[in-house]
């Protein structure tokens, strides 16, 4: 997608907008008045050294960390703090630096739980099986059905997760984020630990989850080879403060960001991208 058609305007609200955030832990200063405006449809990278802010925004994003100051819009609402527990409500789903799967179930079941927030059915109709529990379990597993199928899982459907190789249980936390088919994707360094055949086949995932269903994705991740092929803008923080914000192209040759990275501006300049 060219970067310009991203540009966000006030005809195309921004999928995700943070506004003048700041965050401290006693005398630390995690995010100092960051500003990100994040357009629907579009990929976007938050990269920066160890300690620059990265996890601590995605936190405030998704509310388990109330800044200081500052708002976080999303679906055009306005929060001082997001309400973590309407998170799947305003159409937000988020995966974490260290998988957290239900290991001793099958893949389905895993990518299933990503939408029991939606059950309306309570525990007891569920158990006894009333119509609408039984209507509704059903809509749940073609959903994950679909899912498993896109991320072709098909072939480990029935097994427990854990013991899966580590690429395709990332596949598996993918598929149950998304399939609340949610509009704005949060992922938090999702090629941790992954070999560069495994980075591959998950950036293929990812670009193909935006092309399909035109979610906002926003990434943390260290990679800057992939973050350069996947990304059509990036973020980049340092010491809290969002020192640059452009293109892949535009951040490879941002003197302030080489000098941020100093020792790895190598692998800005190298990044080529998966
Ligand atoms: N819960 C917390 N309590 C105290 N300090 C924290 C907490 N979370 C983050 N910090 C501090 O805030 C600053 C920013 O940390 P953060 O984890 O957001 O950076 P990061 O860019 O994600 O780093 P990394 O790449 O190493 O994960 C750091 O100085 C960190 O020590």
């Amino acid at each position: 997608m060219p970067a310009a058609a991203l540009a966000p305007s006030p005809d195309t609200p921004a999928a995700l907008a943070v506004e003048r955030v700041s965050l401290s832990f006693g005398g630390v200063v995690a995010l100092s008045e960051v500003d990100l405006s994040v357009a629907p449809g579009e990929i976007r990278a938050i990269i920066g050294p160890n300690g620059a802010g990265k996890s601590s925004l995605l936190n405030v994003v998704s509310g388990l960390y109330k800044p200081d100051q500052g708002r976080v819009w999303l679906s055009g609402h306005s929060f001082a703090q997001t309400p973590t527990d309407r998170l799947a409500h305003l159409g937000v789903a988020r995966t974490f630096q260290n998988l957290a799967l239900f290991k001793g179930l099958s893949v389905l079941d895993n990518v299933a739980s990503g939408l029991t927030h939606s059950l309306r059915a309570g525990v007891l109709a569920q158990i006894v099986g009333s119509p609408l529990a039984r209507r509704e379990k059903r809509a749940v597993e073609e959903r994950a059905e679909e899912a498993i199928a896109f991320f072709h899982l098909d072939s480990y459907r029935d097994r427990p997760v854990g013991g899966l190789p580590y690429g395709v249980q990332k596949r598996v936390e993918l598929a149950r984020a998304l399939i609340a088919r949610p509009h704005l994707l949060l992922l938090d360094e999702p090629m941790a630990g992954m070999t560069l055949t495994e980075k591959r086949e998950l950036t293929g995932y990812i670009r193909a989850v935006r092309d399909r269903h035109n979610t906002t994705i926003v990434l943390i991740e260290h990679d800057i080879g992939v973050v350069m092929g996947l990304s059509d803008r990036i973020a980049v923080l340092d010491y809290g403060r969002r020192i640059a914000d452009g293109t892949p192209e535009e951040i490879r040759n941002n003197q302030t960001v080489i000098d941020a990275y100093l020792g790895v501006a190598h692998d800005l300049e190298a990044g080529e991208g998966i």
